[in-house]
């Protein structure tokens, strides 16, 4: 009954907070070391296809491969199933430190992440280790990007990835029927991932649209015609949980006889020879196997570790590779286009109190509403321009339960945070993802260069001086909005550029946007896959995630990562006959 569904959910969320606290970050694959190093690998089987990471790309990817009877799909995946506590959009910053998460950090940087205090100047850079990857514990936000990023694709002779040509492929995985105000013929509505306005709104959002507006902004669907200007969030939520790759696209079909999934497993290396893959080589139960593929392998593992696999089985650049005494197979720039996206957080506090209480919450989570089906409170996106790029600012309005000794609360009790991410969307900064080593149980070695530029630093000074105009609105003085000081850049005036100067480089986080790290071109000189996604060179071999990505979006991630999985599937169906070329 419902007071035993209460006292589930709470002891649920107490003890998962409890343990994210006490979570130990790892700094290696070690958990995956094997018992017997000299122990002749065992033989899998083989299948038609092997999809190496059961992630955001991949579980959609498995899902419409397995659509073909004739075929029968392997995914291996490092994680397994995500659960109950994972499907609560708002305890989405506890699964950042649990075992969802890889746990990966950067290196030191030298133009960002210059706070006093953390070790080296490292960040954190999450990945998700789940089915359904990076999508069990992301922000959740739903957003496409501009149709004129797609168009930018194309201009680099990808004629295949046009706006026009991309748009299909996002209808085609979505189910949209709930958002409200959108531009319906941008849209899928059968689909299996079922996309939801958030649905805990604010008084304090519905004023930042008041004022926005006054400043030429109008309320858009910003995966619709025209992204420019202010949109309720849409988020891959249904009845407010948490819909993410798996539970969208491989759990429905987990029983296909046609589908296996090998969960808790980490490929380390691709078999070879000549032009041709024959399988991969993966840990599981620290013991080695082999499974072998009759058609091709799909790596969907990730910006971080698609590029990590190829370069272990010798595809990478050459004197990168012999760095570690691995034999070059094929000389091409894998890991080197690495760009992500930068994120500012800007907060301000009001008078407003936290209405209920968290077992009220609670209650509401079940009956699908409230501010447990919000991921990290985010209730607006506004994409607006400035001299350089595009930023965005994302509405959060903070409800956050946490543990107050001992008990579950409202982290924020007494006043109501009302903050906003100022992600600024197109970076020129190029980083890039090495090897630490021919040991694959090693972390890759993750550089995106944050801020390498000035003028990525000016775009953030411009946008944060934007967002405190719209917030300067007499409307917010009712409920006391009082903005906080960055203690990093106590000695700046508060909004001068020299003050956002210093937030940006101080307080500044990852984008956790990563892609380009596999990037798709014409030429294997500037590129590591072809408009079809295989790689250059190979004949069976492709790339499925966000690692392809030629140019950065003017959006986040996800969305895009399952629109390149759709599009793969049809070129692999089509490619072997089982679909007409033209559809
Ligand atoms: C904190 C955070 C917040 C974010 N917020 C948003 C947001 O609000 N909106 C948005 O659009 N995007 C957001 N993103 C980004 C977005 O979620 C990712 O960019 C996207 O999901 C990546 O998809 P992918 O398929 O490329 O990789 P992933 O989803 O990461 O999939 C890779 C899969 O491969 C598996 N894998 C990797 N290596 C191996 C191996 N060797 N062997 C076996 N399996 C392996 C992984 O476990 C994982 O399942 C966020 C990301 C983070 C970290």
């Amino acid at each position: 009954d419902i007071e035993d569904d209460l006292d589930y959910y709470e002891q649920l969320i107490k003890e998962n907070i409890e343990e994210s606290r006490s979570h130990q970050t790892p700094t290696s694959f070690q958990e995956f070391q094997l018992t017997d190093k000299n122990a002749v690998p065992t033989r899998f089987g083989r299948y038609d296809f092997i999809i190496v990471g059961g992630g955001t790309a991949g579980s959609l990817l498995a899902r419409r491969l397995s659509e073909v009877k004739l075929w029968n799909v392997l995914v291996i995946e490092g994680g397994a199933h995500g659960d109950k506590f994972t499907e609560i959009p708002a305890m989405s910053n506890y699964t950042l430190t649990s075992d969802y998460n890889w746990g990966f950090t950067t290196t030191p940087q030298k133009t960002s992440c210059l706070v006093p205090g953390i070790p080296d100047q490292r960040m954190r850079v999450p990945r998700g280790k789940a089915l359904g990857g990076t999508t069990v514990i992301n922000g959740n936000a739903f957003s496409r990007g501009f149709p004129s990023d797609y168009d930018r694709w194309g201009a680099k002779g990808l004629p295949s990835w046009t706006y026009e040509n991309v748009l299909p492929y996002f209808k085609k995985f979505e189910n949209a029927s709930s958002l409200r105000g959108i531009d319906t013929e941008y849209h899928g509505f059968d689909g299996p991932l079922v996309v939801e306005n958030t649905r805990n709104t604010s008084e304090l959002s519905e004023i930042f649209i008041r004022s926005i507006k006054s400043f030429g902004y109008n309320l858009v669907d910003y995966n619709g015609r025209d992204p420019i200007g202010v949109g309720y969030m849409q988020t891959s939520t249904r009845n407010g949980r948490r819909n993410s790759g798996d539970s969208a696209f491989l759990s429905p079909v987990e029983r296909r006889t046609n589908l296996k999934l090998q969960i808790n497993s980490l490929v380390t290396k691709l078999l070879i020879k000549g032009n041709t893959v024959r399988g991969v080589e993966f840990i599981s139960g620290n013991k080695k196997y082999r499974a072998y593929a009759r058609i091709e392998v799909i790596l969907s593992a990730g910006s971080f570790q698609s590029p990590q696999i190829l370069m272990l089985s010798g595809i990478g650049p050459k004197s990168e590779l012999s760095k570690h005494n691995i034999s070059v197979k094929l000389d091409l720039p894998v890991g080197l286009n690495l760009r992500d996206q930068h994120q500012t957080t800007i907060i301000g506090w009001t008078n407003i109190s936290v209405p209920v209480t968290p077992r009220e919450a609670i209650a509401q989570y079940l009956r699908t509403v409230g501010p447990l089906t919000i991921t990290q409170g985010m209730q607006l996106a506004t994409f607006c321009n400035t001299s350089y790029s595009p930023v965005e600012l994302v509405t959060i309005v903070y409800n956050r339960l946490g543990m107050i000794n001992g008990s579950l609360s409202y982290v924020i009790t007494r006043a109501t945070a009302f903050a906003h991410l100022l992600m600024f969307l197109h970076p020129k900064s190029v980083g890039s993802v090495q090897l630490a080593s021919d040991d694959p149980l090693q972390h890759p070695i993750i550089n995106p260069n944050y801020l390498q530029y000035e003028e990525e630093v000016e775009t953030i000074v411009e946008g944060a001086q934007f967002l405190m105009k719209i917030l300067e609105n007499e409307e917010f003085r009712k409920y006391n909005l009082t903005m906080t000081r960055d203690p990093n850049c106590r000695n700046f005036t508060f909004n001068s550029k020299d003050y956002w100067r210093c937030v940006a480089r101080c307080s500044g986080e990852p984008g956790n946007h990563p892609s380009g790290t596999c990037i798709m071109g014409v030429s294997p000189k500037d590129s590591v896959v072809n408009e079809r996604l295989l790689v250059h060179g190979m004949k069976n071999l492709r790339v499925v995630d966000a690692s392809v990505i030629p140019v950065n979006l003017n959006g986040h991630m996800y969305a895009t990562a399952y629109m390149i999985a759709e599009k793969a599937a049809d070129f692999i169906k089509q490619d072997y006959g089982i679909i007409d070329s033209k559809t």
